[in-house]
């Protein structure tokens, strides 16, 4: 069974390929972490593979109607803006409304368990910190409660303890028998919490495997240009970067 499937996926954007000819399927269980440079491709993927911008190819989610995508798939893009003033616990429930469940359906409760939110459930939600916004915006595609999450950077500005609370919940949804496909600019994040990564390189996916098979040192040179310190903890690896290849 798949989630997701991806058959040769391509776009340019002014005759410059972004992305070319990707292929894939996300299965239940997998925590998908998407990985590559600035300007990769990632955000790209993940918008064509919803059907939010035309790309030759095709996608299982971009054929489904909208109210049976918003069944199937949660997405939370990298912009995280909140528009309008209301608490913590209705625009969470917006999640559960994006797919025609009542405001109070139980996983608009258990997703603000999940993320930690029951202090700020009452809070208007544009008075939160940064951060605490990203929360709730990864709370409410978690109250949509669907079978494939797909989210954008979602612990980018959050503190490190909170990152690690973030990719536990996402890790645990997918041990759950739920698909997650996750961008990520944490290589340690990614090997620790995700169970599968794909890189994308200037448009194209180089790797696709285990965190251990892909994450080798010279895909870390060639595809991020980077030497990074390994570190192996009992936590699983860590990734520290000292120096660029190329400068
Ligand atoms: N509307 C557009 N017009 C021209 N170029 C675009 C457009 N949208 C995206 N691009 C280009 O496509 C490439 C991929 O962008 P994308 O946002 O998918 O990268 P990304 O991997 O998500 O990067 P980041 O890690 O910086 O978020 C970039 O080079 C970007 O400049």
């Amino acid at each position: 069974m798949s989630l997701l499937t991806l058959d040769r996926l391509s776009l340019s954007r002014s005759s410059t390929p972004v992305l070319r000819e990707i292929s894939l399927t996300i299965a239940p269980g997998e925590c998908v972490g998407l990985l590559g440079p600035n300007g990769a491709g990632k955000s790209t993927l993940m918008r064509a593979a919803l059907g939010l911008v035309q790309a030759s190819g095709q996608s299982s989610l971009a054929r489904l109607r909208p109210a049976e995508r918003a069944a199937q798939v949660a997405w939370l893009p990298q912009a995280r803006e909140i528009a309008w003033p209301v608490s913590v616990a209705h625009l969470v429930s917006l999640g559960a409304m994006a797919r025609g469940r009542a405001e109070d359906h139980p996983s608009v409760a258990a997703a603000i368990a999940r993320m930690g939110l029951e202090p700020f459930r009452n809070r208007v939600a544009t008075a939160l910190s940064g951060g605490e916004q990203a929360r709730v915006l990864l709370a409410r595609a978690l109250a949509q409660d669907t079978p494939l999450l797909m989210a954008d950077e979602p612990v980018a500005g959050l503190d490190p303890a909170q990152q690690i609370r973030s990719m536990r919940v996402l890790r645990a949804l997918a041990d759950e028998g739920r698909g997650v496909v996750v961008s990520l600019h944490d290589l340690g994040l990614a090997a620790r919490h995700c169970t599968r990564l794909l890189v994308l390189h200037q448009g194209a996916l180089v790797a696709d495997g285990t965190p251990e098979a892909v994450l080798t040192p010279e895909l870390l040179a060639g595809v991020f240009d980077i030497i990074a310190h390994r570190a192996d903890t009992p936590e699983g690896p860590s990734f520290q970067p000292l120096a660029t290849v190329s400068e």
